[in-house]
């Protein structure tokens, strides 16, 4: 399929090698001259090589597999879903979906990468509405699977397309069904930010001491297990028996048709996941090990 990205710098170059790595038709369309864009995607391409996730012969395919233009209407003729990556700016962004409407009608979908800017004001204005959504990538969009689609004024299609287009570049879509500041995780990294900015402000530790706490902490395990799992893997009997073994037993009483919530999908999540990866407490604890030690050999710490 054919997938096209307008706004081809940090974000955009790294989703489009995705793509092209994929074997899928992809164009980039950028106001820089193309060759600027294509130096950015070789940078890409040779840091993927290095690190040994591509072989050079699949990077060179990639590459011949991509079109650099300066041509909006060239490079959106076709595509199933545009990738939207230009600068933070809503009337800039507005107007790129204008540009492309114009041209190719409601034929693609077209997704956001915006930061935090709700769906809804992004296609204020515009002529097919339904067809604008947010696909939030996380930096370095290259590696980081995660893409957080939201459009809860977007067609159902729209977002059926972008969540089988994302699976299709090797993404990791996940669904944020309501407009809210930082979708999922954007808003969970930026309170994370602000409590590391508090702590060295505040004196209680250093820059590097508190990004040691993160990355040898929770961190790693949210790498690997998420949050709900690992808090669920800390505690014998799971999600539901988190008051009791931490004292809160009589806040949490309160909360006890929340916590049901949360265990039952801990337990589903644990199910659904592939036997290779542990579909058990045991086995994810187990396959969270052997990710731990890994990552731990890379820090050279083990
Ligand atoms: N950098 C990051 O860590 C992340 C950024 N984002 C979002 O992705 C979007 C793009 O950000 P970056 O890639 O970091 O920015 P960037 O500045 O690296 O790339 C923006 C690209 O858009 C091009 N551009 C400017 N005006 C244009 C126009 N009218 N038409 C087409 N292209 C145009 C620029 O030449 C540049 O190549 C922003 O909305 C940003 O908030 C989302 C996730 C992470
Ligand atoms: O961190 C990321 O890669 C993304 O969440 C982003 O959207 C931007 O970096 C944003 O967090 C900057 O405030």
């Amino acid at each position: 399929m054919k997938i096209a990205f307008v706004g081809a710098g940090m974000i955009g170059a790294g989703l489009a090698v995705n793509a092209a790595l994929k074997g899928h038709q992809v164009s980039l369309y950028d106001v820089a001259p193309p060759e600027t864009v294509q130096g950015t995607v070789r940078g890409i391409l040779d840091s993927l090589t290095e690190a040994g996730a591509v072989d050079a012969p699949a990077a060179s395919a990639a590459l011949a597999g991509m079109s650099f233009t300066q041509d909006l209407a060239q490079a959106v003729t076709g595509a199933r879903l545009v990738q939207e990556c230009v600068p933070e700016r809503l009337e800039l962004k507005q107007a790129t979906y204008r540009s492309i409407q114009e041209l190719v009608g409601a034929e693609p979908v077209i997704a956001s990468s915006t930061s935090g800017m709700f769906p809804s004001a992004l296609a204020e204005g515009a002529l097919y509405p339904e067809r604008i959504l947010v696909g939030h990538p996380y930096n370095p969009s290259y590696l980081l699977p995660l893409v957080e689609v939201c459009g809860p004024r977007a067609s159902q299609d729209s977002i059926d397309t972008a969540m089988e287009v994302y699976r299709a570049m090797g993404k990791e879509p996940v669904l944020c069904r309501k407009e809210v500041h930082g979708f999922l995780v954007n808003k969970l990294s930026w309170a994370v930010m602000d409590g590391a900015i508090q702590a060295v402000a505040d004196g209680v530790c250093s820059v590097e001491d508190i990004d040691k706490a993160i990355m040898f902490g929770p961190g790693l395990r949210m790498a690997v297990t998420g949050q709900l799992l690992t808090m669920s893997l800390g505690v014998p009997g799971g999600f539901r028996m988190m008051g009791k073994k931490y004292g809160n037993e009589e806040e949490d009483s309160g909360k006890t048709a929340v916590i049901q919530r949360i265990a039952d999908g801990v337990d589903e999540e644990i199910a659904c996941r592939p036997a290779e990866f542990g579909n058990t407490v045991e086995g994810v604890s187990k396959f969270r090990d052997r990710a731990f030690v890994e990552i731990l050999k890379l820090h050279h710490k083990i």
